[in-house]
């Protein structure tokens, strides 16, 4: 039939919401396996005992056909994101990341790992992490 062809209707069909949101955060990349100097060795200038700042952007997908709301997102990232995450030291003040290295890759497991507690069952996408204008990380939960 004209026009019909082998496609979904409307309601069948999924869309993926983004929401864009920034923290600023201080962090050392400092792994408690390792010597001081196999510290220095693996992780350079970022293993400077007095650690450095980021002002990291989060890109949060997830899978909507309006199950979710982007109000309701929204609060989830200020809960999972903002509270714990923006303008503290990652290090210490994020209990996660005093056994677990805060390389841009963990900070997305932490935040996949949060963010599905908080959004309905199977909506959550992609977590995608700018540390800077250069360095991106995307995490899919695999
Ligand atoms: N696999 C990873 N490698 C590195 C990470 C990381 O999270 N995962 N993080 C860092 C540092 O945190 C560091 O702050 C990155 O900064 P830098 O290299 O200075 O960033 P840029 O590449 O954007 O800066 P340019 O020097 O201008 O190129 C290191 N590695
Ligand atoms: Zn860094």
């Amino acid at each position: 039939m004209a026009g019909s062809s082998a496609q979904s209707s409307t309601a069948e069909r999924i869309g993926y919401i983004n929401r864009i949101e920034s923290f600023s955060a201080c962090h050392r990349l400092h792994s408690i396996h390792l010597s001081d100097e196999e510290n220095k060795e693996v992780y350079g200038k970022c293993n400077n005992p007095n650690g450095h700042g980021h002002n990291y952007k989060v890109e949060i997908d997830a899978k909507t056909g309006m199950v979710m709301n982007l109000t309701d997102l929204k609060k989830c990232i200020e809960e999972v994101i903002m509270i714990p995450l923006d303008h503290k030291n990652l290090d210490k003040d994020v209990p996660y990341f005093t056994t677990v290295v805060s390389t841009t890759e963990n900070v997305a497991v932490y935040i996949w790992d949060n963010m599905v507690k908080v959004l309905p069952p199977g909506l959550l996408h992609e977590i995608k992490i700018h540390e800077t204008d250069k360095n991106v990380v995307v995490y899919r939960g695999e």
